[in-house]
């Protein structure tokens, strides 16, 4: 009888004989089933048990292996779809990197490689190409009265329109926000790009039908050639940009070549621009303060803060020689916070002293109001000035309450929750829709100086006398702007306007000055 240790040896020598590799997983059940068979047969029945056994593992190992060549089939199969997934992904990015994502026209990067590649061909044959950039009109109004999703279709069909205009080997592409750039190549003469341009603008201007919206839009193009302007790509750019701000400022909706001329005005502005970033860190910005005055007691009752620049050249210079630049290149928004700042700041010293001032008047830009955090910045500057927010008024003008009549509302509401009060300011002079006296929540109507100018004798004055009894139906304050004769004070009087503004009463005065004044009428030397 052969034992089970001496049988088990004998199969392991059999198999380090065989020289079978040992498995590199763990013995399967086939092995097993092996041995019970073998601890109950004789050698030659072992023998063929061990065959038996042995052609079990076989069976099993090949099994294993089919599944394992299986895994190995259907990987790679993924292989080649993730393959497949990350080259079109690639493309994709590709095609992203080169075009913009709205209109699907190639972007700036890809232009400006194609411009490169047509400047070095044409200046190879000794051919000429012209650079039209074109910048739509007033395109903000669309976006603010119909919306954004509005103004992107309108983008997109401006895109369409544009690609259509121009031919095949030409090439257009969108810059960014409102703005595209063609580029005509193989152009003759000034006369013959004049054509084409006329042509773009004419396609671009006629009215678009944008989710039945008729709307109409029109485009202001600059125009430089190469080489006769310029002899390279950056400049050429420059140029057709400095053209086209020069159609924006001449009226816009129309196209004009570039001139030299036109990079002088460029600079200057540049300069100015430079100079006004510098003038609020260089602390050259000033407030003079104008007395509000009671018309019933004759006494200051507030005032409005009106900024000056110390310009280190030009002297001092008054809002109108700066503000409207200012709103151009976006550097109001600075500004107004700073006027606000400034004047509260003024205002609470003043009224720390023990000075009978009210209120404070401060003018805020369309801009400003319109910026996200504008009700934080308000509250935020009475919170560190310390100034109580009945003694703030802001005054806006018609058009900005017009722009976003929604959040306008909402803003206003916040303000006076608050304690702020609301004042329109050149009453009269925009939209004067009467029903957004209704509905906008105010306190004080400002009657624009023009009105006042015409309380005189043989003029009709029957305006003021309007605007004064609607105020005082609805229940504002109303203020007079610019009264400059004791006769329009005398008429504002005895039409009981409550408040008046203007050099007959009181010029604007630096703050040390109105800081006198405030000690004079404290002391009863004046009203
Ligand atoms: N709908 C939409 N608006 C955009 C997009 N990109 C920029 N804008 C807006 O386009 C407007 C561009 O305004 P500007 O060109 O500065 O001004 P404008 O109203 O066209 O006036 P002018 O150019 O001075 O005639 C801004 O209000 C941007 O917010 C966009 O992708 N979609």
């Amino acid at each position: 009888m052969v034992s089970w240790q001496e049988r088990r040896k004998t199969r392991r020598d059999r198999r380090s004989s065989l020289d079978q590799p040992a498995l590199p997983v763990a013995l399967p059940d086939s092995h097993a089933r092996g041995q019970r068979r073998a601890a109950a047969a004789s050698m030659p029945d072992l023998i063929a048990l061990e065959n038996a056994s042995l052609q079990d593992e076989l069976r099993d190992h090949i099994v294993r292996l089919q599944e394992a060549n299986r895994q190995l089939l259907t990987s790679s199969i993924n292989a080649q779809v993730l393959a497949e997934q990350l080259h079109a992904a690639q493309a994709e990015m590709t095609h992203l990197a080169h075009h913009d994502h709205l209109t699907k026209l190639p972007n700036r990067v890809q232009f400006k490689k194609q411009l490169a590649d047509r400047i070095a061909y044409a200046a190879e044959h000794g051919s000429k190409l012209a650079l039209l950039f074109i910048d739509l009109d007033r395109f903000k109004v669309v976006n603010d009265s119909l919306g954004h999703g509005i103004g992107d279709l309108l983008l997109q069909a401006v895109a369409q329109r544009l690609a259509a205009s121009v031919r095949g080997s030409d090439a257009v592409c969108r810059q960014g926000g409102d703005e595209f750039v063609a580029m005509l190549v193989d152009v003759a003469h000034a006369e013959d790009v004049a054509g084409r341009a006329a042509h773009i603008h004419r396609l671009l201007s006629a009215p678009y039908t944008i989710a039945h919206h008729v709307l109409h839009i029109g485009a202001s193009i600059g125009i430089s050639i190469y080489p006769d302007d310029v002899a390279d790509l950056e400049a050429l750019m420059r140029n057709a940009d400095i053209a086209m701000y020069s159609v924006k400022e001449h009226g816009r909706n129309s196209f004009a070549f570039f001139e030299p001329p036109m990079d002088e005005r460029a600079m200057a502005r540049h300069q100015m621009e430079v100079s006004l970033r510098g003038a609020l860190e260089r602390g050259e910005f000033v407030l003079y303060y104008q007395a509000q005055v009671d018309l019933a007691t004759c006494r200051t009752a507030g005032a409005e803060a009106l900024i000056r620049w110390h310009h280190p050249s030009e002297g001092l210079l008054q809002p109108k020689a700066f503000i409207g630049f200012a709103e151009e290149c976006g550097i109001i928004k600075s500004i107004d916070r700073w006027v606000l700042r400034e004047a509260c700041r003024q205002a609470k010293s003043w009224q720390d002293a023990g000075y009978a001032l009210q209120s404070i008047s401060v003018n805020i830009s369309a801009q400003e109001f319109e910026s996200v955090d504008f009700l934080q910045t308000v509250f935020t500057t009475l919170n560190q000035t310390g100034l109580s927010p009945h003694a703030l008024e802001l005054e806006l003008t018609e058009g900005t309450l017009m722009r976003d009549s929604v959040s306008t509302i909402e803003k206003l509401k916040a303000l006076r929750a608050a304690g702020v009060r609301i004042a329109i300011d050149d009453f009269g002079t925009g939209y004067s829709s009467l029903g957004y006296l209704r509905r906008f929540p105010i306190d004080t109507l400002k009657i624009d100086q023009t009105f006042v100018a015409d309380i005189r004798p043989g003029a009709d004055d029957v305006l003021v006398d309007t605007v004064i009894s609607i105020g005082m139906r609805l229940h504002h304050h109303v203020v007079a702007e610019g009264i400059e004769t004791a006769e329009q004070l005398r008429f504002l009087q005895e039409h009981a306007c409550d408040t008046g503004q203007g050099f007959h009463l009181a010029v604007p005065l630096p703050a040390s000055e109105f800081g006198q004044r405030l000690a004079l009428a404290r002391a009863g030397e004046i009203a």
